[in-house]
């Protein structure tokens, strides 16, 4: 088996933990504008405003919004295709923004991206198509097959190597386009919607040599996508962007599992328990009526027992507890589940089950009112 041989630019600075105050980031916005000139018929279109941004060096970092949110115009300020109309951008420490094409050159140099729809040349085999950026910058035919050889082994298609892009799979086609993304040897990846056009098993496999790549050759990875399944697997640092700004960032798993934004709530829509089962919201109210019982979703994050902190509700306080209904959910590999119950009781004894539960690591909110 061929040894990867790729130099691990991203550890030269020790690895952070991810957060918005992680030393050294590879990627700061600071104060970032983006207005496009009035077309012939419309007005100016802002579509980025006021981007306060971080990219913990060594994390995944994924960006999340709808279309139309700004993701695409982010990514390209990045990696110098477009200009920010005012503000700064720090790649590594150099303010590119100012740079001119000749200076922007080796920052573009350390940064790979991977497309959504690979964007490989029809005309050039596997190995050809990861060897155009080398050949490119020049590099010798024997120093081109010391590195692509490895990298072919590194996403798992040196078998294909002479294979042509209409042979083969999506997702083997994206493979090579993250062999060419590395194949300069850079320190941040970007990564455009790069799973957007694949199922979702082959999602899984292409998320999974990303984060493999990430963890072993200490890569930045910085991805935009519109998929919450994305950012919940892989990143274990997220911004959620929507109308031009960042409404939330922060690390994955407190981002989703606190006190969420609206468009996060949106986009979360299908994260366990989210959503009351349809037959308690056709029966729920909203103010509790004599003899109703209290709905209450109860939060459980990380390894938090749930179960018999309820059954406890019933032996030490006395209350009837119902599970309605549950469901667990993992995010950035922690468990995040909700169970939502019906408590039959008066509500100091609601207040005081739910100050037990905080008092034993469990948010609960009141959610409606049955009969
Ligand atoms: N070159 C341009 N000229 C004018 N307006 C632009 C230009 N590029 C982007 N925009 C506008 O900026 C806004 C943000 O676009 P952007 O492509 O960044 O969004 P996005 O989140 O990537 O969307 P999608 O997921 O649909 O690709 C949109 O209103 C878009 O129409």
């Amino acid at each position: 088996m061929n040894m990867v041989v790729l130099r691990n630019t991203a550890t030269s600075t020790p690895q952070v933990l991810p957060g918005n105050d992680a030393p050294n980031p590879m990627v700061v916005f600071e104060g970032v504008a983006k207005r496009f000139a009035a077309g012939n018929t419309g007005a100016e279109v802002v579509a980025l405003n006021d981007i306060d941004l971080v990219v913990p060096r060594g994390s995944v970092t994924g960006i999340i919004g709808r279309s139309g949110a700004g993701k695409s115009t982010l990514i390209r300020l990045v990696n110098g295709l477009e200009k920010p109309s005012s503000g700064r951008i720090l790649v590594d420490g150099v303010d590119i923004a100012g740079l001119d094409e000749k200076n922007l050159r080796p920052v573009r140099r350390s940064i790979g991206v991977i497309f959504q729809h690979f964007n490989l040349l029809s005309s050039r085999t596997a190995f050809g198509n990861v060897a155009l950026p080398l050949e490119i910058a020049g590099m010798g035919t024997q120093d081109i097959e010391k590195r692509v050889a490895p990298l072919l082994d590194l996403v798992g298609l040196s078998e294909k190597r002479d294979r042509y892009p209409s042979e083969l799979s999506g997702g083997q086609k994206q493979r090579i386009g993250i062999a060419r993304a590395l194949a300069t040897e850079p320190k941040l990846l970007l990564s455009d919607e790069a799973t957007s056009a694949l199922d979702p098993e082959t999602t899984r496999s292409i998320l999974a040599l990303l984060r493999k790549i990430n963890k072993e050759l200490g890569l930045t990875v910085l991805l935009i996508t519109h998929e919450m399944e994305v950012v919940k697997v892989i990143a274990d640092h997220v911004a959620v962007i929507d109308g031009g700004r960042i409404v939330e960032q922060g690390p994955t798993f407190d981002v989703f599992t606190g006190h969420v934004h609206e468009t996060t709530k949106a986009l979360l829509g299908g994260l366990a328990g989210m959503h009351l089962p349809e037959f308690l919201t056709s029966r729920m109210s909203q103010l509790p009526e004599p003899g109703s019982r209290t709905i209450l979703r109860v939060i459980f994050k990380g390894e938090n027992a749930t179960e018999p902190m309820l059954a406890r509700l019933g032996s030490d306080l006395g209350i009837e507890v119902n599970i309605m209904a549950g469901a667990v959910d993992e995010i950035a590999g922690r468990p995040f589940g909700m169970l939502v119950v019906s408590l039959r009781s008066n509500e100091a004894k609601i207040a005081e089950a739910r100050q037990f539960l905080a008092h034993h690591g469990l948010s609960s909110e009141v959610v409606g009112y049955v009969r």
